[in-house]
């Protein structure tokens, strides 16, 4: 995996343009390898990301005894032996680092399985809820605790299988905790299916519509009933093999880029046929005044031919983490750019709404927030500055766009985007000519 220094500075960008072939979609990648493990097939997987957090999902898969390896007649491919959800392994302590979705769904898979396993992951993933989700999996009869009582990890599962035909859970925590019961559940439910009832509002929802549309790929045919799921049962197939798509929350960094700073930026990877929600950050820019084109696989940003990009106010609810990358974007707009819907940014890598707010103010930008909104308005005041990145992916990528608002930024501990792209700056660098 490449290795940042501890600081990158990064000059004013006043050009971008260029074409980027995006890395595997994460949300993707640790959905289909979990998927294939549970499979009752051999499955070919091409495309998957390869960063921090699917390198956890796939040592704990190995570490269950799940054959995953890479294809020798193709290094970007991999072969995974189904286990029919019987993983070989019955007792294991699994390190996840800080992948919520190896995290949360892998917690669904072996608590409904059963066995004497315990799941971990980094300092802030002990702070991220899963008391939701392990509440659910108990009402299935799972044998499931958080072992410091704290609603979070380190989870301890115990030999007890889970196959109620009932649970509800909460939909305005994580989306994940859905996605984890609706992969499980159709592996695990006993005869007569399982039903999850959402209560209440559910956040993220296309990530759960990716979660379906993928286990279709597999063979499973969910029911979507709105504010519940029916799970029929039975074992997952993958016939041809699968192509990861590209990430399109990693391609909201570079057509922000092409709105901000000329363009054209082109991702390929990732357009109007993908299952990632995270492309309609492409048409909030437009609403922004960039000029976009799309294809099938692909999407283009150029800026606006008046090159005024102008402030708006934008429910995130469906699109959490190519919102950040519209904070940024804010720093250069007309007027003030407010986002609704973000609370879910509290329980994620880190508090992303305080440690914007206080980034961006860092670099001069006038920023206020509440619960679950943020707000950026344009000023003329900016500056350069040092900003932290609190380990978050995100923040380092969102906070380098603030070059593009005519100020040296300086990025610390740049090296955390290897979460999800760890060729991030390498990409960054190509299409702004900037050299650091
Ligand atoms: O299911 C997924 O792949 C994801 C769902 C979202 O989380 P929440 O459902 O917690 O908002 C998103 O932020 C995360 O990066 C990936
Ligand atoms: C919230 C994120 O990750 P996770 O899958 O760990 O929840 C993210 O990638 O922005």
């Amino acid at each position: 995996m490449k290795v940042y220094p501890p600081s990158l500075l990064i000059p004013p960008v006043s050009r971008a343009c260029g074409t980027v072939v995006l890395p595997g979609s994460k949300s993707i990648s640790n959905r289909v390898l979990l998927l294939a493990a549970l499979s009752s097939s051999v499955c070919r997987l091409s495309g998957v990301l390869e960063a921090e957090d699917t390198d956890r999902m796939k040592e704990a898969l190995s570490t269950l005894g799940v054959d995953v390896r890479r294809d020798p007649s193709d290094a970007s491919s991999y072969m995974v032996r189904g286990c029919s959800g019987r993983f070989p392994v019955r007792t294991a302590r699994l390190f996840l680092g800080n992948a919520g979705t190896a995290m949360r769904t892998l917690c669904a898979a072996l608590a409904l399985f059963g066995g004497d396993y315990i799941l971990d992951g980094v300092e802030r993933m002990r702070q991220r809820p899963i008391g939701p989700l392990v509440d659910a999996l108990r009402a299935l009869g799972a044998d499931v605790h958080c072992l410091q009582g704290s609603g979070c990890p380190p989870v301890q599962i115990g030999p007890m299988a889970g196959i109620g035909p009932r649970c509800s859970i909460t939909g305005s925590v994580s989306s994940q905790f859905i996605s984890a019961l609706l992969m499980a559940g159709q592996v695990y439910a006993g005869p007569s299916g399982l039903v999850i009832d959402i209560d209440g509002p559910l956040i993220s929802r296309p990530y759960v519509e990716m979660t379906l549309r993928l286990m279709k790929r597999f063979g499973a045919e969910v029911e979507d009933r709105g504010n519940s799921f029916f799970v029929p049962g039975g074992a997952y197939r993958l016939g041809a093999p699968l192509r990861v798509e590209g990430d399109a929350s990693g391609a909201s960094y570079f057509l922000a880029l092409g709105a901000l700073a000329g363009g054209p930026v082109r991702v390929e990877g990732a357009g109007s046929a993908s299952i990632q929600g995270d492309v309609e950050f492409a048409r909030v820019l437009e609403r922004m005044g960039a000029r976009i084109s799309w294809g099938p696989d692909w999407i283009e940003a150029r800026a606006p031919e008046s090159g005024k990009l102008r402030g708006i106010e934008v429910d995130c609810t469906a699109i959490p983490d190519a919102a950040m990358t519209l904070a940024a974007v804010a720093l250069k707009a007309e007027g003030p750019t407010k986002l609704t819907g973000i609370g879910s940014w509290r329980v994620k890598e880190t508090d992303r709404i305080a440690a914007l707010q206080t980034e961006l103010r860092s670099v001069g930008a006038k920023v206020a927030s509440g619960e679950d909104w943020l707000t950026v308005e344009p000023t003329q005041a900016l500056r350069a500055a040092d900003v932290r990145t609190y380990g978050d992916h995100r923040i380092a990528m969102t906070m380098s766009l603030a070059a593009c608002a005519g100020v040296p930024v300086r990025i610390l501990e740049p090296g955390c985007v290897a979460k999800t792209y760890p060729t991030y700056f390498d990409e960054f660098a190509a299409v702004t000519g900037c050299e650091f």
